[in-house]
């Protein structure tokens, strides 16, 4: 089956002192993570996709129709998408099937889609209660279902999980998953939060003050060494992984591209898909393989570089297996261990350090 084609969001919009640049190619299929710092044009990005800033010049294509470009605009109601902002705007004199029927009659979309949006975000309990009475991760859950009951060709979410606390984002984020599964349809997702670029990107682009410094599949963006990614505190590596099997202590092992690793996953059942990401601060370095330590994760690798940070510290790069690894050791370290690039090492990573 030939591929569908793909979307072409490339605009320039200057406000003040702040210019948004782009020039993108983005995948028909999946879902397109805009990551990036405060301020950085994520939203704006995600605005003139949506044809709320008529103001942007540009163009805006999906899959052959052109919805802007130098001799036309076409207006929000005439794009076929879906948009979810950080607060869900539901009509609060309206029930909950009366908010997702609102739309969804006027697109003139399937019952069958409503149905269907309606039991993969769990809502059917919630049909007949006022926007007032749902919490924050509900309302997100039913402006998701408005959304795509409406049949869109692209869905475009932006920051849904920011106003909620850690417990809702961690409650919301699984139908996210649903969404990104089942939707079969590309999705535009704007976050400034790793984890969630972790979880849901299938691509990634990164924007740094109004430029998309990166563009590509998740996990390369993700794993490049050479940018500003690679410097923040939080540091890491993305592997992908599955879990194989539970130990009697609740640990999980998980089968990665560098080896069997164990981390703390009660919850996850064996054949479970997912990513892992290894924070650099959580990986030290041994010249051989300790069996006097607590650690249970101990990779052999080879030191490909050494990169001084501020403050003392260096960020060594390695690679086990032909995947990257990161880990951030002290300068005194890196002498008293005489380490120097090409040496084979072994990277010892904490079970609790392994984010799943
Ligand atoms: N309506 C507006 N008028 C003038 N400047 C604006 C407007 N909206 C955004 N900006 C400016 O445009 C720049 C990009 O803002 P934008 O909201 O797109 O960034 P962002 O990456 O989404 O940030 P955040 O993660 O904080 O939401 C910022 O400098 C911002 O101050």
């Amino acid at each position: 089956m030939a591929e569908p084609a793909g979307i072409t969001l490339q605009t320039r919009l200057a406000r003040g002192s702040f210019t948004l640049d782009v020039d993108l190619r983005l995948p028909a299929r999946g879902t397109t993570v805009l990551f990036g710092p405060s301020g950085s044009g994520k939203s704006s990005l995600l605005r003139i996709a949506a044809g709320l800033e008529p103001a942007a010049r540009g163009c805006v294509r999906i899959g052959g129709e052109t919805w802007q470009d130098a001799d036309s605009f076409l207006p929000p109601h005439r794009r076929a998408l879906g948009v979810v902002f950080q607060h869900a705007a539901l009509l609060p004199h309206l029930s909950v099937l009366d908010n997702l029927r609102y739309g969804w009659k006027r697109a003139g979309a399937a019952t069958a889609t409503l149905d269907a949006w309606i039991e993969r975000l769990a809502l059917s309990a919630l049909l007949p209660r006022r926007p007032e009475t749902l919490s924050g991760g509900e309302r997100q859950r039913v402006a998701l279902a408005r959304a795509l009951a409406c049949e869109p060709r692209w869905l475009l979410l932006d920051e849904p999980l920011s106003a909620l606390d850690a417990a809702r984002r961690a409650e919301v984020l699984p139908f996210l998953e649903t969404v990104r599964r089942e939707a079969g349809l590309p999705i535009l997702y704007v976050t400034h939060a790793i984890e969630e670029a972790v979880r849901l990107a299938d691509h990634l682009v990164l924007l740094e003050d109004g430029r998309a410094s990166a563009c590509g599949p998740a996990l390369e963006v993700l794993n490049r060494a050479d940018l500003p990614l690679a410097l923040r505190e939080d540091a890491g590596v993305v592997l992908d992984a599955t879990a194989d099997a539970r130990d009697a202590h609740g640990l999980v092992r998980l089968a990665t591209a560098a080896g069997a690793l164990y981390a703390h996953g009660a919850t996850l059942a064996a054949g479970t898909a997912l990513r892992v990401r290894i924070q650099a601060r959580d990986v030290s370095l041994a010249l051989s393989r300790h069996g006097d330590s607590s650690l249970l994760n101990l990779v052999p690798a080879r030191l490909v570089a050494l990169d001084p940070l501020p403050g003392g510290q260096v960020q060594a790069r390695l690679e086990a297996s032909g995947t990257p690894l990161l880990a951030r050791i002290s300068h005194r370290s890196v002498e008293r261990l005489a380490l120097q690039p090409g040496m084979m090492l072994w990277a010892q990573v904490k079970a609790v350090a392994l984010l799943v």
